[in-house]
């Protein structure tokens, strides 16, 4: 079991952001947190990556691959990040400096790792580059940011999570900021990655008609707390809280405008 959470509750400013859940994530596996805005998704995405505001306070456990995650110091968890677990953002701008080239961010992980020569850094972002199906990838390597579509920006932006090789990708919405089709491709690459890698993958949303295309299993969030849970497909076939039902209902809504995402 790559993942096992028990108990986590997160309170910040003294108010209960996330209230005593518990699920887990075997190797492999492709999970889905959805819930409304401020349900809690990402303080749990945050707290599984050591990067919650320092005011949280946190209680429960996450136990990763056997090793307790609550309570590490800043610098252990900044060793498992990036190398075990992997992280994709909603805007790839928040995880790429628009200062730097692509094909050095997409390599930052493994060279804080192994020391790489120029030459061995620029086959490793090619290499990378060609892993996540960015065009070009020679000459994509040596472009900024702003030079790319959004699209190529969240490629980039996986390739740098994936880099050196963690078991896990925690992804935050890492489509919303996409138009349909693009977002399609991006899903369709997790799937790849996560199918060819292993590499078990937590995917947050708030759109079912996404997570349906991702996820096996599923975690529905309401003010903090876990209200539903079970395979994708039975959540969907038959939900039982009304806010999964209200998921459910957005999800047939938009289903009309984007027929490869029919819940
Ligand atoms: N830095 C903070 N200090 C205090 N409260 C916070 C902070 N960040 C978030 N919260 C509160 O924590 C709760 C959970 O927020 P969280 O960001 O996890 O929700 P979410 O489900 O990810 O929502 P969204 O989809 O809008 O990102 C919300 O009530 C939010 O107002």
């Amino acid at each position: 079991m790559s993942l096992v959470v028990s108990g986590l509750s997160i309170s910040i400013g003294g108010t209960l952001v996330v209230d005593d859940i518990s699920f887990s994530v075997p190797d492999g596996q492709r999970f889905g947190i959805i819930g409304e805005s401020g349900s809690g998704k990402s303080m749990t995405a945050l707290a599984l990556l050591g990067l919650l505001p320092e005011e949280a306070l946190v209680t429960g456990s996450i136990l990763y691959q056997d090793r307790e995650l609550v309570g590490l110091r800043d610098r252990d968890f900044a060793a498992v990040r990036g190398d075990q677990i992997g992280i994709v953002f909603q805007e790839p701008q928040t995880a790429l400096s628009p200062l730097r080239r692509l094909g050095a961010q997409m390599t930052a992980a493994l060279r804080i790792h192994y020391t790489l020569s120029r030459a061995q850094a620029q086959e490793a972002a090619i290499d990378l580059a060609t892993r996540v199906g960015l065009p070009n990838p020679e000459s994509i390597v040596r472009a900024y940011p702003h030079q790319v579509s959004g699209g190529q920006r969240q490629r980039a932006a996986i390739a740098a999570a994936i880099a050196a090789g963690p078991d896990l990708l925690v992804a935050d919405e890492p489509t919303t900021a996409l138009d349909v089709t693009v977002q399609a491709e991006i899903l369709d690459l997790f799937r790849r990655l996560s199918e060819e890698g292993g590499t078990s993958l937590i995917f947050i949303t708030h759109d079912l008609a996404v997570l349906r295309q991702i996820a096996d299993r599923m975690i529905v969030l309401d003010g903090g707390r876990v209200v539903e849970q079970g395979s994708v497909t039975s959540v969907l076939r038959n939900p039982q809280h009304p806010s999964t039902r209200a998921l459910v209902a957005a999800a047939h809504a938009t289903a009309w405008k984007r027929p490869e995402a029919r819940p």
